[in-house]
């Protein structure tokens, strides 16, 4: 079973369609990147799986005991707050220092926990979102352009950790993101969004395919020749998918029994 099943997934704001019957499956132990150009609706999937936006129609389907930690595209904090980064942890609920200091190591920051977080750098504070995220164990990380503001120095470093938490926790992770040329080769599995998934399978797949030339550009083929790397998980599937009519109804995020 995988560790969650997205069928037919419809979400309307403001009375527009944003999503239209997405078919998404994502196995434990996954990276899967979600491209797709400006407004094509990847934070509003993020959102809807962690339930802070209701499903029109469709099934989310998580696997028993599922745990998702989330990191957002943005966060402010009020500047004027003085909250060291231990405090910022324990919010909403404590933890013990012991689980707050692994999971500033599992973050790279170690050694944070006393800084103000208004003094953080971006790609500091970036990195303690991670750690916020990884404080519960999760089953899926879901990273919404986590990397936003980093150079590419920092770009690279913080998806290379991120395949180091993947492989200590063995966690699924679903990331947005626009740095094409590093998340195509720190991933598995490139889903392309626009409204409707356009393509998806692995990045030289994804590359290649069409829809995603379309909405990109051909000349981004170039950016694995540089990245190709061997992938050691079985391809997942390369087709296309279509997008099927809106249906009516409501439903609401499940888990298997
Ligand atoms: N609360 C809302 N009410 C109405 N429309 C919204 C709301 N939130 C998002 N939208 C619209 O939904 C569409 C998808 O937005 P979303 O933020 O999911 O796109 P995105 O692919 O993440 O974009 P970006 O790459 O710019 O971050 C956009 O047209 C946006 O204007």
């Amino acid at each position: 079973m995988p560790l969650l099943s997205i069928d037919d997934l419809h979400v309307a704001l403001g009375g527009r369609t944003v999503l239209e019957g997405i078919d998404l499956h994502l196995d434990r132990g996954e990276i899967v990147t979600l491209v797709g150009p400006n407004g094509s609706g990847k934070s509003t999937l993020l959102r809807t799986i962690i339930g802070a936006v209701a499903p029109a129609h469709g099934r989310l389907v998580g696997h028993p005991g599922l745990t998702i930690g989330y990191v957002p595209q943005r966060l402010a904090i009020d500047a004027t707050l003085p909250m060291t980064v231990t405090r910022f942890l324990n919010l909403p609920r404590r933890h013990p220092p012991q689980a707050i200091r692994q999971a500033l190591e599992q973050a790279c920051v170690p050694g944070l926990g006393r800084q103000q977080v208004t003094d953080l750098s971006g790609g500091q504070f970036q990195r303690i979102l991670l750690a916020r995220a990884l404080l519960e164990k999760p089953d899926l990380l879901l990273l919404d352009e986590a990397t936003q503001g980093l150079d590419h120095r920092g770009t690279a470093d913080f998806y290379r950790q991120i395949a180091c938490v993947r492989r200590e926790l063995g966690c699924a992770v679903l990331m947005v993101s626009h740095e094409l040329h590093v998340v195509m080769r720190a991933s598995d599995r490139v889903v392309c969004l626009n409204r409707h998934i356009c393509c998806q399978g692995t990045p030289e797949r994804v590359l290649a395919s069409p829809a995603y030339q379309a909405l990109f550009g051909p000349d981004t083929g170039d950016a694995l020749a540089f990245y190709r790397h061997d992938h050691d998980r079985p391809d997942s599937d390369p087709s296309a998918s279509t997008p099927t009519p809106p249906a009516a109804g409501t439903t609401r995020l499940e888990t298997a029994p």
